[in-house]
């Protein structure tokens, strides 16, 4: 047999523009063919149990790749069913060439965004990306099959001869182009390797043919029939001299000879062919999650709990989901979601597939069904795809209620970590909001954990209906907190950036409900009783006027907002509030200032709050042209700002240069 044929339809174009294309990751070539070798072993061994093909005793069934860097080739080796010659036509010469051509033709004009999913589809045609020339060396399992020799330069023109295989499988060599040759390194082959292929469902082992071999010792009892014995090392017995009681003395032995062997280092596969998805969750233990997260996401935080996903029907799903430990003040908070067709690698993170807010965990999905050689904005609109997706936010979203109602104490537990996560998913889906609705909980002044409902109640018992006070900072809000606990009130610990955004969605969703930050006013209880007296009335207006007055020449602030309150509390002379609504605003700003927008135009209106009651705000009524009345109103309004949070450079210096003269002051008055 001898053959020679042009691959070219109108093929010139083909291969140059394969390269180009795909140039971004052309590592996937190993892909394509350790996966092409996997199924051709699947395909035999389906046709083994049918009874079609009787496999020889002890066969090992596994896909080898062998990188040469000094002739700078690879090859990938299988004994999976191999081809016959009519086989090599039509899949290599016809199906596989027009695979590929059908490939660039729907997607070389598309732009990169566009990129079909992990380039499935391109096949054994994707070694033109890395090789100039590539061999197939091949034997069916057929009984009376002929060995077959195919080769190609440039994958345009081929040849076909026989060929001297005499096992059935596949050997394809690729004479890698000077640009390529890093594939042929024996660590870069192991690294895209275990990229793509750490799950495949047949053992994969990489060897470099010109390295030198390597040994390792082993027990007697240790050796196998697999084993190539380099020596056979003779361990002396140990003996020991031993004095008897009588004097004597004797030789005893401590140790029996013992022989070891000198072996070949055994293979080890690169892929782990039984990934812990496809166990059932009923037979996979804890340890067995937490192996499975370190190994493939190669961190060694504990993850805090997992989801697995297990399901057959209407479509095909399984994978494992895990919530991260993270830690939000020194990480961003970045998941990862491994997706897998058949245990073949096919991407990071693909958002069409999977929601959003999951990207956040870190987890491994596989879905034989999925369409993937379609583009991602194909994808996007599959409804097959959505229904996917949907299930995989209602497992998660299952998970979690389920926790809540049984493991409360757990899921407390967890609360801070995972609550972004879970308040990011209720803004980004409807769906999962409605499920989670019921499980969102806050935690109080006590560290308690509430419903929405439990502090709504509690917060109407003390006049304050459908209100709820909560704290985004403990340390600068800590003036308030201190009023609040003294008054009885309770107000929740609200710290994340998202949880600005949740509390607008959650009043959205609850209409008459209002959150404050405990900040935003002087709340009614803190407050003595309004006079009934008219006279009293008029003159409070005049006093709380006329401090007002005081205080705006004494800061040179025209526009500050002063109000005066009758603080029950005596001790308070000053303190700030801040508008809930500006203060959202500018948070809101802050938040797209990132992307380019001004912060400051929406300003924080900030109220300076006075109480009548305290001795100090009197006095500097009584005394409104007094000679340390300026440097008295000046400390106040610092000493309220200082207690909600700190105070600009320059005010702290202004500050404590001020502080000094006061008690230079108290200290001349004691002489
Ligand atoms: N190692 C192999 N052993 C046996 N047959 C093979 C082997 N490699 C390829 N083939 C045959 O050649 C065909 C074409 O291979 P190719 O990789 O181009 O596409 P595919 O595997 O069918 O699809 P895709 O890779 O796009 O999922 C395969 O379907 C298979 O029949």
């Amino acid at each position: 047999m001898a053959k020679s044929g042009s691959l070219s339809i109108n093929s010139e174009n083909i291969f140059p523009i394969i390269k180009k294309w795909l140039y971004s990751d052309h590592d996937i070539f190993y892909r394509e063919l350790v996966s092409n070798g996997c199924d051709a072993i699947t395909k035999l061994k389906k046709l083994a149990l049918m009874g079609e093909y009787e496999e020889p005793d002890g066969v090992e069934y596994k896909v080898s790749v062998t990188v040469n860097p000094k002739e700078k080739t690879i090859q990938v080796s299988d004994n999976g069913l191999g081809m016959t010659e009519d086989e090599v036509e039509e899949y290599i010469n016809q199906i596989a060439f027009s695979g590929a051509q059908d490939f660039l033709n729907k997607y070389k004009d598309k732009a990169n965004e566009d990129q079909i999913i992990g380039h499935f589809g391109l096949g054994f045609y994707s070694a033109f990306m890395v090789a100039d020339r590539v061999t197939i060396d091949t034997l069916s399992y057929k009984a009376d099959a002929r060995a077959v020799h195919w080769e190609s330069e440039g994958g345009t023109e081929y040849e076909m001869t026989d060929g001297d295989k005499t096992e059935a499988g596949t050997t394809i060599t690729l004479y890698l182009n000077d640009d390529s040759t890093e594939f042929a390194n024996e660590y870069r082959a192991r690294e895209v390797l275990e990229k793509y292929c750490a799950f495949m469902p047949v053992e994969i082992y990489v060897a470099d043919e010109t390295a030198e071999p390597q040994y390792d010792t082993i027990e007697k009892d240790e050796l196998t029939d697999k084993d190539t014995v380099i020596e056979t090392i003779v361990e002396e017995a140990k003996t020991e001299e031993k004095e008897n009681e009588d004097g004597t003395k004797e030789t005893v032995e401590v140790s029996p000879a013992r022989e070891k062997y000198k072996i070949l280092r055994r293979p080890e596969p690169i892929n782990d062919i039984h990934p812990l998805w496809n166990k059932h969750p009923n037979e996979c233990t804890e340890e067995e999650y937490k192996e499975f997260y370190r190994k493939v996401f190669m961190d060694f935080k504990e993850p805090l709990f997992w989801i697995h996903l297990n399901m057959d029907y209407p479509f095909n799903l399984k994978g494992i989901l895990y919530f991260p430990k993270i830690n939000m003040e020194y990480e961003s908070i970045e998941g990862k979601i491994k997706l897998y067709n058949n245990q073949v690698f096919i991407a990071d993170n693909i958002k069409e597939v999977i929601p959003e807010f999951l990207m956040l965990l870190k987890g491994v999905i596989d879905c034989p069904d999925l369409p993937l050689n379609v583009s991602r904005s194909a994808l996007q609109n599959d409804g097959f795809v959505k229904k996917i997706s949907d299930y995989i936010t209602k497992k998660v979203a299952d998970k979690l209620s389920g926790m809540c109602k049984t493991d409360r104490e757990n899921y407390e537990k967890y609360w801070d970590d995972i609550n972004p996560f879970i308040k990011f998913g209720c803004l980004k889906d409807e769906k999962f909001a409605e499920k989670m609705n019921d499980y969102i909980i806050f935690k109080n002044l006590d560290s308690k954990y509430l419903t929405l409902k439990d502090c709504l109640d509690a917060n109407k018992e003390k006049g304050h209906e459908n209100q709820v006070f909560y704290v985004t900072d403990e340390k600068e809000q800590s003036q308030y907190i201190n009023m609040f606990k003294e008054a009885g009130l309770d107000a929740v610990i609200l710290p994340n950036a998202i949880d600005s955004p949740f509390i607008s969605h959650l009043e959205q969703k609850n209409e008459k409900v209002k959150f404050l930050r405990i900040d935003a006013d002087v709340n009614e209880t803190f407050k003595e009783k309004e006079e009934d007296d008219e006279a009293a009335k008029e003159q409070a207006k005049k006093d709380a006027e006329s401090l007002s007055e005081i205080f705006k020449k004494a800061l040179g602030n025209d526009k500050l907002e002063v109000k005066v309150e009758k603080l029950k509390n005596e001790s308070v002379a000053s303190m700030i509030t801040v508008s809930e609504e500006s203060r959202r605003m500018a948070d809101m700003m802050k938040m797209y200032s990132m992307y380019g927008g001004g912060a400051d135009m929406f300003p924080v209106s900030e109220t300076l709050v006075l109480n009548a009651n305290n001795q100090l705000v009197k006095f500097v009524l009584n005394h409104k042209d007094g000679e340390n009345t300026g440097k008295i109103c000046q400390q106040l309004y610092d000493l309220a700002k200082l207690a909600h949070g700190s105070l600009s450079p320059e005010r702290m210096t202004k500050f404590i240069a001020r502080s000094g003269e006061i008690m230079m002051d108290m200290a001349r008055e004691e002489q």
